[in-house]
């Protein structure tokens, strides 16, 4: 299987994930709307402001122009940060329009759209009418860019709600490295993705504060819990959060310095201030604003995620961490579910 694939957003993962596809022998056009990226993607066949000391098979070209990437596509995988997604999916819609293309379309990113609350995928489908598409699928899981650029194992999944779309998307990126299960659940899936950025600032500050393994476990495991609930009262199946988007992304953007929400809360653990962060961080940092959608949406809806809401009373309203910390602790008693 051969196909023309586009992916739009060429940071870390979007690059990672088409080298990824490059690999496995699909035409693949990386979009950038960065023309400096692009002509070093195309020339020196590096991206190194996104990934260090990588170097990209030169059967991978980068696009400055949208229109001229989706000539022809089969697929399209949107890999931009979730502010950017309805805007980019408005520009491929106008341009699928005129050419009357049906591409597949896959998404990687992980966030909730500030003020609309909506998951990547319903952007999506609002954006692109379904007679410009094929089916909507999202690719998730415990997948840090740096260690999938060094071939190391990895393990993801494709939830579509056509299990056709989720088995053709597993079939385009399965390599000897790279595993992907497929899923029905995508509710649970893009919830999980989304909220477990929340869970790893908090472990990062955790860590920043110097607090141990006890406290960093005790922060995963309630994590999930009202990640769960939060997801659940959509309709998510609760065993999602036992799979690789639920546990298995907690675990490894709470625990791992690659992850640049753990990175941002470690040092706000250890009292940088946030513009600081974000300024030298140069990356997305999505649970940024996750937490602050999140937390509006268990008020909306009330459900109870303390753990947000501490999270959302230190980043939004300057609530000092420790403070925050002692607070969950001295909470009422209460029964583990
Ligand atoms: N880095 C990783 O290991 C993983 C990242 N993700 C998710 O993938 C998404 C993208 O993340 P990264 O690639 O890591 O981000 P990044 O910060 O490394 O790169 C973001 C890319 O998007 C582009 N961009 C920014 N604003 C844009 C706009 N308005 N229009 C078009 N392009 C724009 C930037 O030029 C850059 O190329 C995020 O939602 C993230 O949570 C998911 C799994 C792993
Ligand atoms: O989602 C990720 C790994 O699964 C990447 O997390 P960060 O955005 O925190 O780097």
């Amino acid at each position: 299987m051969s196909e023309k694939i586009a992916v739009l957003g060429a940071g870390s993962w979007g690059s990672i994930l088409a080298n990824v596809l490059d690999g496995n022998g699909h035409d693949v056009r990386l979009w950038s709307y960065n023309p400096k990226q692009v002509e070093e993607l195309n020339t020196q066949h590096t991206n190194s402001h996104y990934i260090k000391d990588f170097t990209f098979s030169p059967s991978l070209v980068a696009y400055s122009d949208l229109a001229s990437a989706l000539v022809d596509v089969d697929a399209i995988l949107f890999v931009v940060p979730t502010k950017a997604v309805r805007a980019v999916a408005g520009q491929v819609s106008e341009i699928l329009q005129k050419t009357g293309l049906q591409p597949q379309l896959i998404h990687a990113s992980k966030g909730i759209e500030q003020k609309t609350y909506k998951r990547i995928s319903q952007i999506l489908a609002e954006e692109i009418p379904a007679t410009n598409r094929k089916s909507v699928t999202v690719l998730s899981g415990p997948s840090h860019a740096e260690d999938v650029a060094r071939k190391d194992i990895t393990l993801i999944t494709a939830a579509s709600e056509s299990p056709d779309a989720a088995k053709y998307t597993q079939k385009l990126f399965m390599t000897s490295y790279f595993r992907v299960y497929t899923n029905s659940d995508v509710i649970g899936v893009e919830i999980g993705a989304a909220l477990k950025n929340i869970i790893a600032l908090g472990a990062g500050a955790l860590h920043g504060l110097g607090y141990g393994d006890n406290a960093k476990a005790a922060l995963m495991t309630r994590g999930l819990a009202e990640i769960s609930r939060l997801a659940t009262s959509f309709g998510a199946d609760p065993m999602t959060f036992i799979g690789l988007s639920g546990v298995g992304d907690v675990i490894v953007t709470a625990t791992s310095s690659n992850s640049r929400n753990w990175r941002a809360g470690d040092e706000l653990g250890r009292g940088e201030a946030l513009d600081d962060v974000i300024n030298h961080m140069g990356m997305v940092i999505e649970g940024l604003a996750t937490t602050k959608a999140a937390y509006e949406l268990s008020q909306e809806r009330g459900v109870s995620m303390p753990i947000t809401e501490a999270i959302y009373q230190v980043i939004y309203k300057g609530k000092d961490i420790r403070q925050a910390i002692s607070d969950l602790m001295q909470r009422e008693g209460r029964s583990e579910f």
